[in-house]
């Protein structure tokens, strides 16, 4: 076991993360790429229930998975927030120094809140828009009360499911009293 491998061992004992055998997951495909990873979807075989898997490059990216699985797990009750089911990870065989974590989320069935945007704006009613802004409010507000900043609000980290805002990508997300000292300028 590597030092990466170790520090997300930590926190999976220490914040009783779930762990799940990759093994558990089949028909396993490529919903998209973002800067610090591909993010699949796959079906976790003991309830079929459809799930997100969120690669990161590990080596590299080990203090951002732990900083994500951190504070994410502290906000996920809340409806309008992605849950985070646990973590799994891809053991390569031929590279004992090399694992692949994967983070285990719900899924969201519309995607981006951009693209849904894109492709339901004409067909959305006022009330239908407004309830879309209060759910982000809602979301937000919960993050604040938890003393959390998200430093990464966009529409592609918003994502929506049966017409409901999911807040994710907690990556770069910070404590309040963390970015209260950083040099950092938050809008
Ligand atoms: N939980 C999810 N359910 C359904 N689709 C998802 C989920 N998470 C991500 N996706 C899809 O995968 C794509 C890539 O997501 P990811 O979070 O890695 O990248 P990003 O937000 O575009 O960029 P970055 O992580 O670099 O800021 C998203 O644009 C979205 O379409």
């Amino acid at each position: 076991m590597n030092q990466s491998d170790d520090l997300v061992q930590k926190y999976i004992n220490e914040e009783h993360f779930k762990f799940y055998e990759y093994s558990h997951f089949k028909d396993v495909k490529l919903l998209g790429e973002g800067e610090y990873g591909k993010v699949y979807r796959a079906i976790f075989m003991n309830n079929e229930l459809i799930v997100a898997l969120k690669s990161f490059r590990s080596n590299t990216m080990i203090k951002e998975i732990a900083n994500e699985l951190k504070l994410h797990r502290r906000v996920d009750k809340h409806s309008n927030i992605i849950r985070l089911h646990g973590v799994t990870k891809i053991e390569d065989k031929l590279n004992q120094s090399s694992t692949d974590y994967m983070l285990v989320l719900e899924y969201a069935d519309s995607g981006t809140l951009r693209s849904y945007l894109r492709k339901n704006f004409k067909y959305l009613t006022w009330n239908d828009k407004i309830n879309l802004a209060l759910q982000i409010v809602s979301a937000i507000k919960h993050l604040h009360a938890e003393n959390i900043i998200h430093c990464d609000l966009h529409s592609l980290n918003i994502l929506v499911h049966q017409k409901c805002i999911k807040l994710s990508d907690f990556g770069l997300s910070k404590r309040q009293d963390e970015a209260a000292t950083s040099s950092r300028i938050l809008v």
